[in-house]
């Protein structure tokens, strides 16, 4: 497999893809895109304003529409963790980008992460941070390029190790 000219970070919220994707983004020269912002910027409203007026489905259907138009070259998008429930944003991802699965179990990110409700994360009602992960997490692998582990990392050691896994595959 040859590298693309993009890179695609996908996994769950707090994984650290917009934090880790703009330190990738300078190392390897490229644009950063965070599809959360571009999201925001092209229907002029905040993520929790559009899950409260479209409900979820309805969320996951702009954040679908969105990724799956974006045109770029030379850059690391970082996705929302709801971006594998998209379909033809995941075709498009994968067709324009090598896609990177950052990966942490669950006791890091419950660590990491606060309330996920305030966090604007895409829940069922009842459903736990736990219920996320083993929910997401065949769709986080089955769209994956490469998998990195992130555990005990810091966002130093997170990018290097990125950096190395598509230097293998180049
Ligand atoms: N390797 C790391 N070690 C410790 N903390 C980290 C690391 N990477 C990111 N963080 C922290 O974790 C938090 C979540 O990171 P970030 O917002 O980048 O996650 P995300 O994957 O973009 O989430 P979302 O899907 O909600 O956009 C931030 O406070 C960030 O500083
Ligand atoms: O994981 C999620 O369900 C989400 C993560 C955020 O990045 C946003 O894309 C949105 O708030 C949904
Ligand atoms: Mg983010």
């Amino acid at each position: 497999m040859s590298v693309k000219r993009n890179v695609t970070l996908i996994g769950m919220p707090g994984a650290g893809k917009s934090t880790v994707g703009v330190v990738l983004a300078k190392i390897l020269g490229y644009h950063f895109l965070d599809s959360d912002l571009e999201i925001q910027e092209q229907t002029g409203k905040l993520l929790h304003e559009l899950i409260t007026e479209h409900g979820d489905e309805g969320f996951l259907e702009i954040e679908n529409r969105v990724n799956a138009g974006l045109a770029v070259d030379k850059t690391v998008i970082a996705t929302g963790g709801s971006a594998v429930f998209g379909e033809d944003a995941m075709k498009h991802l994968q067709e324009i980008s090598t896609v990177v699965y950052l990966r942490l179990p669950y006791k890091s990110l419950k660590r990491r992460l606060g309330d996920l409700k305030k966090r604007g994360v895409v829940l069922k009602p009842g459903q736990t941070l736990k219920d996320l992960v083993d929910y997401r997490t065949p769709y986080y692998e089955k769209y994956a390029d490469l998998i990195v582990d992130e555990e005990n990392l810091d966002i130093r050691g997170v990018v290097e190790r990125i950096v190395s896994a598509l230097e293998s595959v180049e």
